[in-house]
């Protein structure tokens, strides 16, 4: 058999990977129909809206999908006739920590990825290629790959390949066109090389052939919970250091910096923050802490594991120290927290560390206000009820509100805690601010993007993450 030139392709699942992955696809490969099913009728509806009002929030996405949306990119819940008519499956379907059973807590639940494999198997009657973009433990592709043969109709076969996705959020467009490099695994078979060397095609219509990685099944796997684990490991490494900043009078940026010039290190990836969140990175390295554990390496779990409680100790001593500034109370007092997604440019909150801040802030009993600019309100209130359980939803709003503008989020509070890196937050009036505040007038940095020595000529008492006082 040789590569089977791509004509159709279809990817299970429209979210934060499936959408901007696929529709970047289908903008580069005029020539491939391609189309994005979801079972999440919701969400299918705004992709297609005519406004573009598109489920997520992506800089250059809209740009994106107005180009191809119609012509070779449609958006679907016909599961079944997506799969039936394509020749190559991205599966992009979420992979979130298991909640209960065997390996709570760590393990990645797999049951999306399983019914997705099995609706293929069910549906196919021709030859697929299936590719696994989920993030997933290693050897997830065997278990896909039995599952598919056992349901398969006579005479068709499926190659599974995986293809991990590296994207970030709020630079997924910029990161799909030019992107450091697509990996693909196989199996080291002339039908496994094939099908790799079919889905490398596709990507060759854009991507440079020298940044086309091909590797086997079980590496192309573990390299991108290797790559999480390891991203995340530099921010708990330099959130550690700026522990030591605060106790010293260092100052984390120049230690960022004059570390991240030896060019073994590099400048990347070393901000520090109130704690790094998103969907991927904690559920990745837990994922890989289970692996590990499952393979009977508890050194190695125990060293991952790390990675993540130095990342909740950051969160919580961003808190404290809001508290302690604060005279060692903030029951009754009034916060401005400004910025809820987990990173500038997008709307996305999942494991943002703004959460655990107003979680903590509330078990205080203070008062807080909340702006985001992308992030809807509704989004706010689910992430709130469901940190706090067993707080009805009712009492929750008797402490918080959510305001629509920076400057609104500022009024008359004692303090304001910077929690997501908009860049509209450099912009603020801050004398405006200072003037409608209650004195004295705190700010916390936990992003490091305001200008302290400014606002502390304009009187405002200023904490930021990683300097100790007078810095
Ligand atoms: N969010 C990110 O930036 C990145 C995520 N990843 C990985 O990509 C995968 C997907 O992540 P997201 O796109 O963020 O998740 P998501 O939750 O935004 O999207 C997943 C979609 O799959 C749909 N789905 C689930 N089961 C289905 C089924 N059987 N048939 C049809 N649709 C189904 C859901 O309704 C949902 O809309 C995860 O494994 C994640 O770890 C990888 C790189 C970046
Ligand atoms: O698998 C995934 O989901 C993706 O996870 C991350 O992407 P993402 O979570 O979208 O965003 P990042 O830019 O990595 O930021 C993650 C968190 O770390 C924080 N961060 C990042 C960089 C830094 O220097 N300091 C820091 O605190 C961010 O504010 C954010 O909360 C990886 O960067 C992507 O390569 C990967 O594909």
């Amino acid at each position: 058999m040789a590569p089977v030139k791509v004509s159709k392709i279809c990817c299970i699942g429209a979210g934060y990977v499936g959408g901007p992955t696929c529709a970047v696809v289908a903008l580069r490969c005029p020539h491939i129909q391609v189309t994005i099913v979801d079972l999440n009728q919701a969400r299918i509806d705004a992709w297609n809206s005519p406004d573009f009002n598109l489920p997520i929030y992506e800089p250059g996405l809209v740009e994106v999908v107005k180009q191809a949306r119609g012509r070779n990119l449609f958006f679907s819940t016909n599961v079944d006739k997506a799969i039936l008519e394509a020749d190559l499956i991205f599966v992009s379907v979420n992979t979130p920590t298991k909640k209960s059973g065997v390996g709570a807590g760590f393990a990645a639940d797999l049951n999306y990825v399983e019914s997705a494999t099995r609706r293929i198997a069910a549906i196919a009657t021709s030859n697929k290629i299936v590719v696994e973009k989920s993030t997933v433990p290693c050897r997830t592709a065997e278990s896909m790959r039995t599952i598919l043969e056992a349901n398969s109709k006579p005479g068709t076969r499926f190659d599974i390949l995986s293809n991990p996705e590296f994207l970030a959020e709020g630079t997924a467009i910029a990161d799909l066109f030019k992107p450091d490099r697509v990996l693909i695994g196989s199996l080291q078979t002339q039908e496994g090389r094939d099908a790799c060397q079919s889905l490398a095609e596709v990507y060759a219509n854009w991507v440079p052939r020298e940044r086309i990685l091909t590797v086997g099944l079980w590496s192309s796997e573990l390299s991108k919970l290797a790559a999480n684990a390891m991203l995340a490991q530099r921010i708990s490494s330099v959130n550690a250091l700026s522990a030591i900043c605060e106790a010293t009078g260092a100052n984390i940026d120049e230690v960022a910096h004059a570390v991240g010039f030896d060019s073994r290190i590099g400048p990347k990836f070393l901000r520090a923050s109130v704690g790094f969140g998103g969907s991927c990175f904690q559920k990745d390295i837990l994922n890989l802490v289970y692996l590990s554990e499952s393979l009977h390496l508890p050194q190695v779990a125990a060293y991952w594991r790390q990675v993540v409680e130095m990342n909740e100790y950051q969160k919580s001593r961003f808190s404290k120290t809001v508290v302690d500034t604060l005279f060692n109370t903030i029951t009754g007092k009034h916060i401005a927290v400004l910025g809820f997604a987990f990173k500038a440019d997008t709307g996305d909150t999942r494991e943002s560390a703004a959460i655990s801040l107003i979680r903590d802030f509330l078990s205080e009993r203070a008062y807080v206000t909340i702006y985001d600019p992308k992030v809807e309100e509704a989004q706010i209130w689910l992430d709130l009820s469901e940190a706090i359980p067993g707080t009805p939803l009712e009492t929750i709003k008797k402490y918080v509100t959510i305001v629509h503008s920076a400057l609104e989020a500022c009024k008359q509070k004692e303090a304001i805690v910077i929690a997501t890196e908009w860049k509209e937050f450099k912009e603020i009036d801050w004398q405006t601010v200072y003037n409608q505040m209650s004195k004295p007038a705190f700010v916390f940095d936990g992003r490091m993007i305001l200008k302290a020595d400014e606002l502390q000529k304009i009187g405002f008492k200023v904490k930021v993450i990683g300097r100790g006082d007078g810095q």
